[in-house]
């Protein structure tokens, strides 16, 4: 069980300037990433700091934890109470003046560095998690059954594809694929007219589990890292001709963008909200998915936001517009119940495989994860303060998710940003 401590007092001050106050990466988060000086630069573990990051690999004779190599497996891989004499180590270098002299060097201003990939991702599997999201898209896709009978006894999800995976500021290239537009016979194949964003948290897996031993749910929490912003990115027209009956396919696997900060298990202990109760009426999930204490955790407090950047909104100097804005808890299963579920079969989870959580949505009009239930399936486009009007998505448009951890009582903590912009079909 991660504990509240000394690295999240909300007294504690970083000597990095900046880094005080800032909104994502106070000293009280310390998110690792995967950094390279220039975009062929060699790839070197980093910790944020404010505006600035810390390269690890040049300090590693200061730390508890030899953080070398390109990825953060190893790290993931470690049992939770070395991962937690790191964070007491990077807290207490960067908040004691006496360490400046030695570490200035070795800051790098992040808008200067190219972030890469957090993890060599073995495995990505994408849940569903957020019921409201489920409700809608369901509604559309199913008329007559929105949510199907198995969705409040077992966590429903979907293998993804981890080779598409890029880190925020990649670009996507619109997809091509095969749709059947409602009044054709049959289908046509071309770019997809119905592009789609999904608002996700992903969650890092740090240790593995042995093929065929499942991991208890009182343990799932042991294996969970770290978490990211996840971006699924869909072809809705794609999806609803090929969905039947095996689920998303190339509707989902072209591209998935996240955001390259770690933010850990332990940075996130605070941020924690009493879990909603499940609906009067909903069935008890079964034994292998319930565990008192983590019912009792809670949820996570963390706020999630989408906002869209046409070209034209680019031109005129407009800021991006707020799409939505909504609670992680919004979620119908825990996190430590979709990583038991997983396991629940002996299917072996690996460190750096990434989950997500699925869309998540608020049940409000104003904090819908994806256009597809903003516009209600294209029939309600957004006005955006260019005077555009958007259904779906268009070449141009960049999607930018951000999420930010709050409880009373403590320095709110950011993810970074997850951003990425739409190029045409090639
Ligand atoms: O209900 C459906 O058929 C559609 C589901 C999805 O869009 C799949 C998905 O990616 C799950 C999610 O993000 O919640
Ligand atoms: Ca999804
Ligand atoms: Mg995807």
């Amino acid at each position: 069980m991660i504990m509240i401590d000394a690295t999240h007092d909300p007294a504690l001050k970083s000597w990095v300037p900046g880094a005080d106050g800032h909104p994502d990466f106070p000293i009280q988060n310390l998110p690792y990433g995967i950094f390279s000086l220039g975009a062929d630069g060699e790839k070197r573990p980093a910790v944020a700091i404010g505006d600035k990051l810390l390269d690890l690999s040049a300090i590693s004779g200061l730390l508890p934890v030899e953080l070398r190599g390109s990825t953060l497996n190893a790290l993931f891989a470690l049992p939770a109470e070395r991962r937690l004499a790191l964070r007491h180590k990077l807290s207490e270098l960067l908040s004691n003046d006496s360490h400046r002299p030695a570490l200035e060097p070795h800051l790098h201003e992040r808008s200067a560095v190219t972030m890469h990939l957090p993890a060599a991702i073995g495995d990505y599997t994408d849940f569903y998690v957020g019921i409201h999201h489920a409700n809608n898209i369901g509604r559309q896709f199913r008329p007559d059954n929105p949510l199907l009978p198995n969705y409040k006894y077992v966590p429903i999800g979907y293998h993804g594809r981890a080779s598409s995976i890029r880190p925020s500021g990649v670009p996507l290239v619109r997809p091509k694929g095969q749709r059947k537009p409602p009044e054709a016979d049959a289908p046509v194949v071309g770019p997809s007219a119905r592009l789609d964003y999904e608002l996700e948290l992903g969650v890092w897996i740090g240790r593995g589990n042995e093929l065929g031993e499942p991991i208890p749910i009182a343990e799932a929490a042991d294996h969970i890292a770290g978490f990211c912003l996840l971006n699924d990115w869909s072809a809705r027209d794609f999806q609803a001709w090929e969905y039947q009956p095996l689920g998303p396919f190339l509707a989902k696997n072209f591209q998935t963008t996240i955001s390259p900060w770690v933010v850990t298990a332990e940075a996130l202990a605070p941020f924690r909200i009493a879990q909603p109760a499940r609906p009067e009426g909903d069935p008890k999930p079964l034994p292998y998915l319930w565990d008192e204490d983590d019912q009792a955790a809670g949820a996570l407090g963390i706020e999630l936001e989408v906002q869209l950047l046409t070209a034209k909104m680019r031109e005129q100097g407009l800021p991006p517009h707020r799409l939505s804005k909504g609670p992680a808890s919004n979620m119908y299963w825990t996190v430590a119940q979709i990583v038991a579920h997983h396991a629940s079969n002996g299917c072996n989870l690996q460190p750096g495989d990434l989950l997500g959580t699925g869309t998540i949505s608020a049940p409000t009009d104003d904090g819908c994860g994806s256009l597809m239930e903003i516009t209600r399936g294209g029939t309600r486009p957004v006005t955006l303060p260019s005077g555009e009007e958007r259904s779906f998505l268009q070449d141009g448009d960049e999607i930018l998710l951000s999420a930010t951890a709050r409880a009373d009582g403590h320095v709110p903590i950011g993810f970074g940003e997850c951003r990425a912009v739409v190029l045409p079909a090639r």
